[in-house]
Order: structure tokens, then sequence, then C-alpha cells
């Protein structure tokens, strides 16, 4: 066997299912997994230098671009490096550290922050939900004139007159769309003005319709010509000032600002129908697993599912915003789950791939991504119910880097997950700053027996309709994590500490716990 500490420590693993030597890097640890004994490892050495000049660039922070995807890539032929395992020898263990949900964020999080983000010119149609790259400033002011905010007449109001009782001819109207300059308003005089309209020049008050009374009609009896006001008027009542709203050449959107509906209005109304925004991750869906049938499929044939985590994700990224696309379903062979790895990376920016990640001697996903594609796994498992296994792997395609979530294959392990890792990951690479969901402090509805070894993402309702304005949270029932039901109707994932930090391993009812609020 060889070890070498080059600038941090080096950690040599034997892995007899493997068939040559591969690495990956967990922390400033490099890992080598050597096909069996220290003989075969010796003759391996010459593989060995790559990844061991690869860890003094790494450990040395030179962060270099790793050629990770292998040249088989670019073939149709795609035959995977892992072999199949002798059921007697395969791992009795995980082989990874069991770290810490906030740790795992973290180290997503961090991955995310080290792709280059990219920025799109978009347009205000199909721009909601995106983040803007630039500082918005108004082009036009708004209003661009003074408007009047009533329905009455634009008049005109000296230092020494509130015109109460006063009798004004009627020049004219300024309707909403006309040009402000079409009349002009003197003392004695009034102009009929619409909401919205321009305060024609002369004017500097609006009085509304109702504080006034018509006193006498034009000749043909169809027009207003004297009206007397009734009530005392003040300068500038009822007029928007121009710019009042918006002033003109004003930051109005700071770089960083999520596009709302109200945002996206505000760029229609200041004349910025064209902005930059970062652009989103395309999202590769795959599917694996022998046991899956499409769901369209009316008849199961025997020891078959149907793929119900293609909708269940599709659906939560959808929702979130971001476009998906399906990679299909990989068969548990590790060329089939290497072909479609391959594809999916090609194809996305985030791939994320369901079932295969634990134990079982078919769960082939963590083996195909370190042999085959060079992916360094930054973790692969974490201390959480349900998600235990989950993977998380980078690795580098014509030297863009590509995120790879590989979720267990539990219809509610994928989707909590996907809430507490994928989708953070997605908001990150589109520019948010804080992608985690908020947490909120919530009273639990009754009482929940907990988990003895793994904090639970317990799925609850929330009823804001409390009197002591704490949310109430009632359990969705069985939270068994193939039971996809215990998700329906969830609004919150309540975060619960393992057993031993309550006593008798209960979190009684009216505790107060924190929740990860998923929507209202
Ligand atoms: N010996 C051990 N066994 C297991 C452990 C462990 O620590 N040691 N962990 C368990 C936990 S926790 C989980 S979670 C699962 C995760 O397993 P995998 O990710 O390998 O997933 P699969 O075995 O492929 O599938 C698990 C389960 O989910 C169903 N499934 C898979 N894909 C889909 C899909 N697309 N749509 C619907 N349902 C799906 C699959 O049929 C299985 O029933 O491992 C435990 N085992
Ligand atoms: O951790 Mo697993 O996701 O409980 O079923």
């Amino acid at each position: 066997m060889v070890i070498a500490m080059i600038k941090g420590s080096l950690e040599v693993t034997p892995m007899a299912m493997l068939s040559r030597p591969v690495c990956g890097v967990r922390g400033k640890t490099l890992i080598i997994n050597f096909p069996g004994s220290p003989k075969g490892a010796g003759e391996n050495f010459d593989f060995v230098k790559k990844p061991l000049k690869h860890a003094v660039d790494l450990l040395s922070d030179k962060k270099p671009e790793v050629e990770c995807l292998h040249k088989a890539m670019q073939s149709s032929n795609l035959k995977s490096k892992v072999n199949a395992v002798n059921v007697a020898d395969r791992a009795r263990k995980s082989q990874f550290e069991t770290i810490p949900v906030k740790t795992a964020q973290d180290i997503v999080i961090q991955n995310c922050l080290e792709i280059p983000s990219v920025v799109e010119k978009r347009t205000l149609k199909n721009s909601i939900g995106f983040i803007l790259a630039e500082d918005v400033l108004a082009n036009d002011p708004l209003p661009p004139f003074p408007a009047s905010i009533k329905d009455g007449y634009a008049v005109f109001v000296s230092e020494n007159s509130q015109l109460q009782n006063a009798l004004l001819q009627v020049r004219g109207d300024s309707t909403a769309g006309e040009s402000p300059d079409k009349c002009h308003v003197e003392e004695g005089f009034c102009i009929r003005v619409s909401t919205g309209a321009p305060v024609p020049p002369g004017a500097n008050a609006v009085v509304q319709i109702e504080d006034t009374e018509l006193v006498e009609r034009t000749e043909d009896g169809n027009d207003e010509k004297v009206i007397r006001i009734l009530k005392s008027a003040s300068k500038g009542q009822d007029i928007r000032p121009p710019g009042s709203d918006i002033p003109a050449n004003e930051l109005i959107l700071p770089k960083g600002t999520r596009l709302g509906a109200s945002e996206l209005g505000v760029l229609a109304a200041v004349g910025r129908p064209q902005f930059s925004a970062y652009r989103k991750p395309i999202v590769g869906l795959l599917s694996t697993g022998n046991e899956l049938q499409s769901p369209h499929d009316m008849v199961l044939e025997k020891g078959k599912i149907r793929d119900s985590n293609k909708t269940t994700l599709e659906s939560l990224f959808q929702k979130e915003g971001f476009q998906t696309l399906d990679i299909g379903i990989a068969k548990d062979t590790p060329d089939a789950v290497y072909q479609k790895l391959v594809e999916g990376l090609k194809k996305s920016d985030v791939l994320v791939c369901t079932g295969g990640v634990s134990m079982g001697e078919k769960d082939y996903l963590k083996r195909v991504l370190v042999t085959d594609l060079g992916a360094t796994i930054h973790f692969g498992a974490v201390l959480m119910k349900p998600g235990k296994p989950t993977t998380f792997a980078t690795c580098t395609l014509n030297g863009n880097k590509k995120l790879i979530f590989g979720l267990p294959g539990n219809p509610v392990s994928a989707t909590v997950t996907s809430h507490l890792f994928v989708i953070p990951a997605l908001r990150k690479l589109s520019g948010w700053d804080t992608p985690l969901y908020p947490a909120v402090k919530v009273q639990l509805e009754k009482d929940i027996k907990l988990d003895p070894a793994r904090p639970e993402y317990h799925r609850v309702t929330l009823n804001w309709n409390t009197e002591t304005g704490v949310p109430l949270a009632s359990s969705t029932g069985n939270q068994i994590s193939s039971r996809l039901l215990s998700c329906n109707t969830a609004n919150a994932l309540m975060l619960l500490p393992k057993a031993g930090e309550f006593p008798n391993g209960i979190a009684t009812a009216g505790s107060l716990m924190t929740a990860h609020l998923l929507s209202l």
C-alpha cells in the first residue's frame, strides 16, 4: 500500500470491489481506492501519479481544472469500469462519514459559489423569479407629469384665496392620455380633469367633483359652464408631482433583487424592459432502479412500482421556476448508470438522481461517479431522517463544473432532501443570497416520539390561526420514508432533535420547535 503526505493528509483505502485505483477528495484529504492488495496497489503506482499531482495542486490551493470525465464520455458505447461485486465481498459498512445537515448544506453552497455565475439579457416576459445582475435606475420619472389623483377640476389656489364658494368658469378638459399643454388655468377658471390625467399648466390643485356644484350649463345644455367650489382647497391638493412615485435616475432595483410581480411592474413603468439577470441552472432528473416503470403504465409487472420521484421532483423544481429535463430511468447496472449519468451531465447543469445510493449490491451510483466520471464525492451520508444516504458530488465537463445529487430512492427522502439541499443549490446558482427556506418557531400540536439516532425532518401542516401568534404544527401522520402521502398538505419541515434531547424521548404537545417554512 502506498501512503504519502502532501502538505495535508493523504488517506489510502484498499477497496476490493474496484478494478483500478480511483481518487476523490474530501476536504483536504485525497482518498485513493486501490483494487485489493498492497501488491495490486504497488503495481498500479504509475496510475496513482496523476491523482497525486492533482493532490499537490489541490492541497496547495491552486484549484486546477480537474479532468474529471473519462474520455469514454465522448463515445456512444460507454462501458463502465465498475465491476459487479461478488455479493460475499460487498462492503458491510458505509465508506462515508455521516455529517450533520448544516455541514452538508455548507458544502453544497460552497461548491455553488465556486461556479462562475452566468449573466444573460432578459425581458419582462417570463422573468419572474430571476435575480437581477445589475443595478437598475429609472429611465423616466413616474408620474412623468403632474397627475391628478381625483376626477374633478384643476384650479389655481392663490396665497389669499382657498376658493371656498368661488365661482369658476370651466375652460375645457384634460383626460388621461392627453397632452398637459392643451389648455391653461388661471384665476377664475378651471379645467375638468380625470384621475391620472395631466394637471394643465397654471393649475396648482385639484378639487374633487364631490366638492363642487354645477351653477350654469353651456347654451346647448350639454356641458358645464360655471361651477362653485364648496370646500376650501389648498395648494398641491390631489396632485402627484412628477417623479413623486419614482424619481428619474433613482436606483430602484439593486443588483441581487429577486424579480416578483411588482418588481417586473416597476421595470415596465420606468422604461427598463430589458435588463441583466443571472441565468438559472437546468436540472436533469434521473431515476435509477430495475423496479421502476413509467407512471403512465396502467398495468404493473410483478415486482415493479411506478416511478413517482420523477414527477414529484419535476413539479417541485418547476414550481421553484427551474427548467427540468427528463434523463429517463437507469437500470441497476454500472453501464446503464454510467450512460445515463453522462447523458444527464451533458444536458444539464445540475443532475439530480434518485435511488441506488445506499448499501445494496446494486447501488452503483457512487462507484460509477468516482470510477467512471472521476467525480469528487463531497459527502455520501447525512445525519438526518429521512435522507441518510444523501450524496453530493461534483465533476467537470468541458471546463464546466457540474453538481450531482444522489438522493435516496424513497419518495419522501427524495422530496425532503430536495428541499434541504437541491433547491438551495439551484437558488444559489441563480444568484440568491439566502437560498435556504426561512426557519420559524412552531408549537407542537401533539406528542411525537423521537428517533433514537437521527434528527428528523417531520412533515407538518402549519395552522396560522392560533391565539398565541405561533403557528400550530400538525403532523401529517406516519412518517415512514416510503409514504409520500406524508408530504401532502405539508407546508413545513419541523426539525425534531434525536431522542436523547427530550425526557423519555418524546417531544411533548405545546413544545416550541423550529420548522423550515416551505410555503404558506
Ligand atoms: N443496509 C442498509 N440499508 C439501507 C440503509 C442503510 O443505511 N443500510 N439506508 C436506508 C435508507 S435510510 C434509505 S433512504 C434507502 C435509500 O436507498 P437507495 O437510495 O439506495 O434507494 P433504492 O434502494 O434504489 O430505493 C429505495 C426505495 O425507494 C423506491 N424508489 C426508488 N426510486 C424510486 C422512484 N423513482 N419512484 C418511486 N419509488 C422509488 C425503491 O423501490 C425502494 O423501495 O436505503 C435504505 N437501506
Ligand atoms: O434516511 Mo431514509 O431516507 O430514512 O428512508
